[in-house]
């Protein structure tokens, strides 16, 4: 497309809602469009550029030196245009370039319109941080709110709904809703395509197409940030513990139980996790998907795999599915093992799949299957606990000398190794570890530890190979027992060199 077809296409794209029809048929010509802005900020940068260069003054950096203010409020018009021109269309590549299936896990880290809205006015760094957390915890706090009262089923999917016509049909006070709304838009949630007429973008139809992901912000919204406001409450009163009872969990929900126990006891909120676990499958940094891919399962063959916590059957369900060779064993503890997604199954695919209630503090009941799966399981606990779990499978696994333990988790990177926002939403699954179970992500060298603790006279677990697929927030980590124990022919080779 010719430099002015794009830039043309790209003022219509952007003008338009994005319930717009034809602002959907435009959506293959997102890249363009993100080319487009590039070359806007080209444009913009080399403004900036040019007048620190003439007035001598450093140019924008991180460096701890740096000052708090690098275009002064006296500089001219054109500079500090051109400096709300960069930051908002450094937020215009951000929002083009994120999935709307991404909205729910890039709101626990930032909020990138606003944030360019309050940068453009606002250019003292810690005013700046300040303001940010306040439009954050305003953005999950305003979801809530429209959950909490239905609010999203009531907008048509196509086409808007007057904000007095919606508040009737849901029973809120219209001024309450309309700010409500208009504080979601900011985010890039819902839109205002006329004035006093609401209607869905991309992001908010997300919510009524699949009743899961408004379930997985009800959770954020009454477990999630709650738990995260208890931190400090939590550290105070107990500082260094590894206990499952003393965290902010325990703290915002007032509750002596350890997370799995409390669930189990309390149907509301294990309907909400189980929700949230199915929404968190469905992201594209924790799908499915990357378990498929990040294993040899076909080679497999016609092996049996051990689904250790594999609470809803979701990953075993997309292993059989994908892997017809294979039949699958689901355990999770006797309240919480659920075959509800078993039941929708096909009879051929559902009957290679069986439940069975396991407590995996015990030892692994079902002997020399081919793999041990432990899919999300090791960062709910602290090492002692982790190395239990792991040393429960050992003596199934020796029984198989071809079996694998499948261990996939996130493993957490060095800090800057990978992109800001990748490792923020890394960072956010280790404090969410640490605030509900006192466990963590961990780190390569922490994993190689804890699986090196898992030994007998005859040997012990060594990690054979780590595959990250692209764009998933979990490695997966094929983990096999090593003897130590050599054959004659190996010791007369190992004496002949
Ligand atoms: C984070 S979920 C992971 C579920 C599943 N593996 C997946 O990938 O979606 C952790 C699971 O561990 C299960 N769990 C917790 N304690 C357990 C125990 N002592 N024995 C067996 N399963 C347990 C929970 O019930 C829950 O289903």
């Amino acid at each position: 497309m010719p430099a002015e077809a794009e830039s043309k296409a790209l003022m219509l794209f952007l003008a338009m809602p994005y319930s717009h029809t034809s602002r959907r048929r435009f959506l293959h010509h997102i890249y363009v469009d993100i080319h487009s802005v590039f070359q806007g900020q080209w444009a913009a940068a080399e403004i900036i550029s040019s007048y620190c260069s003439s007035q001598d003054i450093p140019h924008p950096s991180f460096h701890p030196q740096a000052p708090g203010v690098t275009i002064p409020p006296s500089a001219p018009n054109a500079v500090q245009n051109a400096r709300q021109k960069l930051v908002a269309s450094a937020a215009a590549v951000q929002r083009l370039a994120t999935e709307p299936a991404d909205y729910l896990p890039h709101l626990a880290i930032h909020v990138c319109l606003a944030r360019s809205a309050v940068h453009v006015h606002a250019p003292d760094p810690a005013f700046l941080t300040l303001s940010l957390i306040v439009l954050q915890y305003q953005q999950l706090a305003c979801l809530g709110w429209l959950c909490h009262f239905d609010v999203l089923a009531r907008i048509p999917r196509d086409g808007t709904i007057s904000y007095s016509e919606l508040a009737n049909a849901t029973g809120v006070p219209k001024l309450q809703l309309r700010s409500v709304a208009r504080m979601v838009m900011t985010s890039n949630f819902l839109c205002e395509p006329t004035p006093n007429e609401v209607a869905h973008n991309a992001v908010s139809a997300l919510f009524i197409c699949n009743s899961s992901i408004p379930n997985w912000a009800r959770f954020m919204v009454k477990f999630s940030a709650p738990v995260a406001t208890a931190f400090a409450e939590a550290t105070e009163k107990w500082g260094v513990t590894d206990k499952k009872n003393e965290t902010a969990f325990n703290v915002a929900l007032k509750t002596d139980l350890p997370f799995f126990n409390f669930l189990s006891q309390s149907s509301g909120l294990a309907e909400s996790f189980a929700s949230y676990m199915r929404s968190v499958q469905s992201n594209y940094g924790t799908s499915l998907k990357h378990l498929l891919s990040g294993f040899d399962w076909a080679g497999v063959g016609e092996g049996v795999v051990v689904d250790v916590g594999g609470s809803t059957c979701s990953s075993s369900i997309a292993l059989a599915e994908a892997f017809p060779k294979l039949t699958c064993v689901v355990e999770d503890l006797p309240d919480t093992i659920s075959d509800r997604l078993l039941i929708e199954q096909p009879k051929v695919l559902s009957s290679r799949i069986s439940t069975k209630a396991y407590d995996f503090f015990t030892p692994q009941p079902v002997q020399g299957a081919d793999i041990y799966l432990l899919r999300m399981i090791m960062h709910d606990w602290p090492a002692a606990d982790a190395i239990l779990i792991l040393k429960n499978q050992l003596e199934a696994l020796k029984a198989n000398p071809r079996a694998h333990l499948i261990v996939m988790d996130t493993v957490l990177p060095l800090p800057g190794s990978i992109s800001a926002v990748e490792e923020a939403l890394l960072r956010v699954r280790d404090l969410t570890m640490i605030q509900t179970f006192n466990s963590k992500e961990r780190e390569l060298g922490e994993f190689e530890e804890l699986f090196s603790q898992v030994k007998d006279e005859g040997g012990c677990l060594v990690l054979r190979d780590i595959v990250k697929p692209a764009g998933s927030l979990m490695s997966v980590m094929d983990v096999v027992y090593e003897s130590n124990i050599h054959s004659d022919s190996e010791i007369e080779k190992g004496l002949a060199h």
